[in-house]
């Protein structure tokens, strides 16, 4: 079966700073869900932003289905963040200035979708995550946990072939992560593509595969 997403022979520092990736090559298929491991400082975080295509790698090639996406324009590879791709980060990443609902359904009205349906299937995943909130909450009202669960949410609501996600277990209780691992596996069991940085053994034996960095 042919590469989702590949990165073919990467090398990446930043400037200035120690060189992080050399020559680093690695193919991501349609319906894995794969761990990335290593110690910290390694550049973990750093790849998903390689393979998310927020960075450019200072040589080598990453590929979409195929296709070199590099030589793409600023705005074209926005475009494809937002329709390709679903993150969660570390620190989930969410607007204090905004309510917690647009956060979530920041992605998906960029893309077009309609609010009245958006709304609804965030409420939907909220639910399924035990995501219970006020309407109208703001990031700055929950907790760790239930930020990094609403960066889920809002990752998986675009629907994304292709989810990365940096410690997306980091603050939950282990009913909690194991549902975070279930959506990963219904994500990657639907076709799509998922890239996990963790610390966590009981994630990556969840995991079909392990990549150490
Ligand atoms: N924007 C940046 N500019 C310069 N150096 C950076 C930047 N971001 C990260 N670094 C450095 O790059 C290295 C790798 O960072 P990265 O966050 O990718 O590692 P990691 O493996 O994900 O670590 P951890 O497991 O602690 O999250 C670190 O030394 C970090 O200080």
């Amino acid at each position: 079966m042919s590469a989702l997403l590949e990165a073919d022979a990467v090398s990446f520092r930043y400037d200035p700073g120690t060189p992080l990736l050399e020559g680093w090559s690695a193919a991501f298929h349609p319906g894995e869900v794969v761990a990335v491991t290593g110690p910290s400082g390694r550049g973990k975080s750093t790849l998903l932003y390689l393979l998310g295509l927020m960075l450019k790698p200072r040589e080598g090639r990453v590929l979409l289905d195929g296709r070199e996406v590099q030589g793409l324009s600023d705005r074209a590879r926005a475009g494809l963040r937002a329709e390709v791709f679903g993150f969660v980060f570390q620190d989930a990443a969410l607007d204090a200035t905004r309510t917690v609902m647009d956060n979530i359904v920041e992605t998906a009205l960029y893309r077009g979708d309609d609010r009245r349906d958006a709304t609804r299937r965030a409420d939907e995943l909220m639910h399924r995550f035990g995501v219970g909130l006020r309407r109208g909450a703001k990031p700055g009202q929950v907790s760790g946990g239930q930020a990094q669960r609403i960066a889920l949410c809002r990752a998986l609501l675009g629907q994304p072939r292709v989810l990365l996600a940096d410690e997306p277990t980091g603050n939950l209780d282990p009913d909690s992560a194991d549902l975070v691992v279930d959506a990963f596996h219904d994500h990657a069991a639907r076709g799509g593509t998922a890239v996990i940085v963790t610390h966590d053994p009981a994630l990556v034996a969840r995991c079909h595969r392990r990549i150490p960095l």
